[in-house]
């Protein structure tokens, strides 16, 4: 396994499915809106399939009950469920949220050899900070960026351009760190190198079709690959 450019020394990571098991504290933010608007619930496996693009489309593909977000779906019923649901989950957005094996441990080693560390989520920003102080992660990160924090989330590449520009670093210097196609395909898109990770939030897809540089089972094993 070859090991990313020598001038790799900042990482940025996606959040849900990568740092975070976040599913079950949003199934429960979803369902909460769902039982609200008097409609069905959905199991946690199957909400589990919706998260990676941002609450927005978390809720409409709720609505839908399906990853594909149906054509007639009332935009404002969308937008009565979306305030719905940013409330609930603000109320109880790090209850049963766990980070992963080995997560807690490998970031601080990396910080310990001098890597720079941002999120880069597809969640609302006003989650990110909240969801790192309940799993132990204040003043782990140097740079948040959240799904709404610019106007275009990934797979776009922006979000992760601008968290590189809040760094004052060039996107040569960063490794994407992710679980779904869209960290992969915006690490692409911003020419930058990236790792998938193949326990998280994937939409039971293989992450290897997306050709990321790396393919890891583990959290862990990303130090490996730096340190080759
Ligand atoms: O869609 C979400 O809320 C999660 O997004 P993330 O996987 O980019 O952290
Ligand atoms: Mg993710």
């Amino acid at each position: 396994m070859s090991s990313p450019s020598q001038k790799t020394d900042i990482l940025l990571f996606d959040l849900d499915g990568t740092l975070v098991d976040s599913a079950p504290d949003l199934a429960l933010a979803v369902n909460d809106t769902l039982q609200q608007l008097g409609r069905n619930t959905f199991s946690q496996e199957v909400i589990r399939g919706w998260v990676g693009n941002g609450a927005k489309t978390l809720i409409e593909r709720a609505l839908s009950g399906d990853i594909e977000i149906s054509p007639d779906l009332d935009p404002e019923l969308s937008a009565k469920a979306l305030a719905i649901f940013l409330h609930s989950y603000q109320q109880n957005v790090c209850v049963h949220s766990k980070l992963y094996d080995g997560v807690l441990n490998s970031l601080q080693t990396l910080k310990e050899l001098g890597y720079k560390l941002a999120v880069v989520t597809n969640k609302p920003e006003r989650f990110i900070q909240p969801i790192l102080d309940g799993l132990g992660l204040t003043d782990v990160f140097d740079t948040l960026v959240g799904g709404d924090t610019l106007t275009q989330k990934k797979p776009a590449p922006e979000p992760l351009l601008h968290a590189c520009q809040l760094m004052g670093a060039s996107i040569e210097r960063c490794l994407m760190i992710g679980d779904s196609r869209n960290d992969i395909l915006a690490a692409k898109a911003a020419g930058t190198a990236s790792v998938g990770l193949t326990y998280g939030y994937n939409y039971g897809e293989d992450i290897a079709q997306y050709q990321p540089e790396w393919v890891l089972d583990n959290f862990t094993d990303l130090l490996k690959i730096l340190k080759d």
